[in-house]
């Protein structure tokens, strides 16, 4: 069971509350399949079974609910959104979208690329589909029940797409608090063109946040999304690890892991 008083490094300085930095995280965290990892990209094994996905209700427009759940910004997806293909061995249901950033456009993603950081990291979490069969649904812990499409941003233009949810951050300052949408957005609105995402990186990790099971099929994106700095800087200013609204929520980021005997893939 992970420790529910689990905290980024960053909250370790400048909160009087004990918490476990990410070097003390519980559960799975000191396994030996841990994400996020650097991806140097020399070394990337290209397997031509990493198809293009195929996106089901991407276009589905929704006034989602955002909650500051006291680590993250997340949006809830209700299963509707579906991924297929892409190299996964079945279905896979949307069930949530967050973030993870920092004040300084180097330093917000959990994936590096090449040792580079880029200015935030957006998760869509996929939980694989229950199939019928009583297989199926006995194991549920296989090593790719759930499926993160992760989408690297940096900066660059005002993203349209994002407004709705970076106006929705000033309502949700506080852990616990949620909102509504305004305006109902699609994830399509979020994500770069469909064409775009046929570039990719596979490999096999776990979550980046306490117990860290090691449960995770990972997707990282190469072609990056772009927002203003603005829209940016909006995540580390709006937001608030705690009631009192005294630490920014900002630098919720797992430091790398060693990528130890795995390989990384390549569409
Ligand atoms: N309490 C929290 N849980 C998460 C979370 C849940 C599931 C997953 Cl898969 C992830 S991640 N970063 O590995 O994509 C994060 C965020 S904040
Ligand atoms: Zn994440």
């Amino acid at each position: 069971r992970a420790a529910s008083n689990w905290c980024y490094q960053i909250q370790l300085k400048s909160s009087n509350i004990t918490c476990l930095g990410p070097a003390d995280w519980e559960g799975d965290c000191k396994k030996d399949n841990q994400s996020p990892i650097n991806i140097d990209t020399s070394k990337a094994v290209f397997n031509q079974s990493l198809t293009p996905f195929s996106f089901s209700d991407y276009h589905k427009k929704k006034n989602w609910s955002v909650k500051n759940n006291g680590h993250s910004v997340v949006v809830l997806l209700e299963n509707e959104p579906l991924i297929a293909e892409g190299g996964l061995s079945s279905k896979y249901q949307a069930t949530q979208l967050h973030l993870h950033w920092s004040k300084k456009l180097n330093n917000g993603s959990e994936h590096s690329i090449d040792n580079k950081h880029f200015a935030m990291e957006m998760h869509i979490v996929h939980e694989k589909e229950k199939g019928s069969s009583k297989s199926e649904k006995a194991s549920g812990n296989a090593n790719d029940e759930i499926a993160v499409l992760a989408f690297l941003v940096e900066a660059g233009s005002n993203n349209d797409g994002f407004q709705a949810l970076v106006d929705a951050l000033s309502e949700i300052p506080k852990p616990g608090l949620s909102t509504k949408l305004k305006e109902s957005i699609s994830l399509f609105d979020l994500i770069p063109e469909e064409e775009k995402l046929k570039e990719y990186f596979r490999y096999m990790g776990s979550l980046t946040t306490p117990g860290c099971e090691e449960k995770v099929v990972w997707t990282v994106f190469e072609k990056r999304i772009e927002l203003s700095e603005k829209q940016i800087f909006a995540f580390s200013e709006k937001l608030f690890f705690d009631d009192q609204m005294q630490v920014d929520m900002t630098e919720n980021v797992r430091p790398v892991q060693p990528l130890g005997k795995r390989t990384v893939f390549k569409s």
